[in-house]
Order: structure tokens, then sequence, then C-alpha cells
């Protein structure tokens, strides 16, 4: 799926949250969504989920589908562009999959039955999925078949979030947007989740706050900085010491990952007069 963002602008409770945001995420790739605590990260990707609907500009959506009822926009390749709330909330549940990031389930389920949850847009009218084989391949891919049967409210933070993960492939979506993804994951099911990610040829969009997997993972990263675009591009590109100072407010060097030629950022010392998490 083809994701265009043209001056995007919301308020939330009467203050601009985000505004003039444009941007063009590389299709089938996984793109970083970066920025201090309340740049908007996650404003932006409900937007983008059509969960809000921008007071300014749009995000656009396009594939090659036949139907271009409704569209707005001529986009590349004969493909058509049209905003995303312009979608029927089926459409939305089987095309674009939100994982939010501190989703809860209080009610009494198994893992699995978390998991199916992810089939809804999928059901025919009588409750049968179109494809009995999704949970567990999504299980699978989220590194969570083993913990199928267990009751969901028992499992550990981290366990809880591959469920959430796992729940968010079985939609089998175009768009995957992930809210801070790797949150209570340990390092080797962050980098595998990061890597999955990667490879699935999705278009993808995590907001992250670990610069580093970004570098290593995303192929391109948009940064936020008080609710506006501060830069967009490869991360070799964006990621350099004076844009993680400017936005952070934090002084490093980034070097070259010996084995990936990817940046690694090295951090030194917060900037003294900064206060950490404040939009400069
Ligand atoms: N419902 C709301 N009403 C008013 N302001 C809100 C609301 N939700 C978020 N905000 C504000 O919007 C700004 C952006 O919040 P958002 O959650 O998008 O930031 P974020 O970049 O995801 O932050 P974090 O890294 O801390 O998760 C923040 O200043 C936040 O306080």
């Amino acid at each position: 799926m083809e994701l265009t963002l043209t001056g995007v602008g919301t308020r939330l409770g009467g203050r601009w949250v985000l505004d003039g945001i444009d941007a063009t995420p590389p299709a089938g790739h996984l793109t970083g969504l970066l920025g201090p605590n309340g740049a908007g990260k996650t404003t932006l990707l409900r937007l983008i989920a059509g969960l809000l609907t921008p007071e300014c500009g749009a995000v656009l959506v396009a594939d090659r589908s036949a139907d271009p009822a409704g569209a707005v926009a001529s986009g590349t390749g004969g493909t058509t562009a049209r905003p995303v709330d312009s979608l029927t909330r089926r459409a939305r549940a089987r095309r674009i999959a939100l994982l939010e990031q501190e989703s809860t389930s209080a009610v009494p389920l198994t893992v699995r039955e978390v998991v199916a949850l992810g089939r809804i847009p999928y059901r025919t009218l009588w409750g049968a999925d179109s494809d009995d084989g999704a949970v567990d391949r999504a299980l699978g891919h989220a590194n969570a078949a083993h913990l199928a049967d267990r009751p969901w409210s028992q499992l550990s933070g981290g366990e809880q979030q591959r469920v959430h993960i796992a729940r968010a492939l079985a939609q089998e979506p175009e768009l995957l947007l992930l809210d801070e993804p790797t949150n209570h994951l340990d390092v080797s099911a962050q980098l595998s989740l990061l890597a999955f990610v990667r490879d699935l040829g999705t278009t993808s969009v995590a907001a992250l706050h670990d610069l580093n997997l970004a570098a290593a993972f995303c192929e391109h990263v948009l940064v936020l900085s008080a609710g506006r675009l501060a830069a967009a591009g490869h991360p070799r590109d964006v990621l350099r010491p004076e844009l993680v100072r400017e936005v952070y407010g934090v002084d490093c060097d980034v070097l070259t990952h010996p084995r990936t030629g990817r940046p690694v950022i090295a951090f030194a010392e917060p900037l003294p007069t900064t206060a950490p998490g404040v939009p400069r």
C-alpha cells in the first residue's frame, strides 16, 4: 500500500499537536517514526490508521485495486489515492493494522482467542474464518506459538506484547502501524521482531524510541519534533549528531557498524540546558 501525507495537522484539547506534516513512507518497507516524548508520534499513527481525522491536510492511501470510485488523486503507475478516513470501517480493518502502545484486554480470553480477534474482518456471516491457518501463522511469526493456550491475563508484559503483535499480523494488513512495538521485549525479541517486519514486504510504520534499532532496521525515518517534521530520509542521511542534538538535546557520535554499514549512535551526555522530553 502506498501512503502519502500532505500538510497533515490536527489539534487535541484545543492545542495544535501536529502541523504541516508532508511525508511519503516508502511502500513495502519499514519506516521508523522518531521523536521525543510528546512529539506527536502516537497521534500521527492514529491519523494514518484513520482513527482520527486531520483538521488540515490529508492522509492518502493508494493501491492497485480495480475500483477507483471515490479516489481523489492519481498516484504513480496507475494507482489511485484516497483519504484513509473515506474507507469503510471494514475495509480499514482488513487493510490496516494498528498495534497501540498500551493495548490491554480485561476480558478472560486465551492467547489464541486474542489473536483471533485480528481475523474478525475476515469472518463470514456465519462466523467462520476465511483462512483458518492465519492465527497459527501469526502466532509463529511473533514467536508466541507456545503461549497459544495460556490465559491472556496471566502473561508477562513481553509475552503480552508478542501476542498483540501476533494479533496485528493475523490481520494480514497492507499497512502495518506499530506504536513502540519493542516495549517490554528482550533484546533478542526486539531484533527478531524488527527484522521480521522489515522483511515482510508490507508498508510499515513503527514509532520507536531506540534510535539504534531505527538505524539498523528502517529503510526510512521520519523525525518529529514538537509536532513538526524535523527530518525525513534514510537513517544514514538523517541520524546525524546535529539532528540528534537539535531534536533530543543529546550529544552523540555516529559511528558505522563494522558488519552492516548502518549508523550506530554512541550517546554522550545530555546537553546541560535541556530538560528531558520537553520539546524545544
Ligand atoms: N487526548 C488528548 N488531549 C489533549 N492533548 C493530547 C491528547 N492526547 C495527546 N495529547 C498531547 O499531544 C501531544 C502529542 O502526543 P503523542 O501521544 O502523539 O506523543 P508521542 O510522540 O507519541 O509521545 P510518547 O513518546 O511520550 O508516547 C502531547 O503533547 C500530548 O500531551
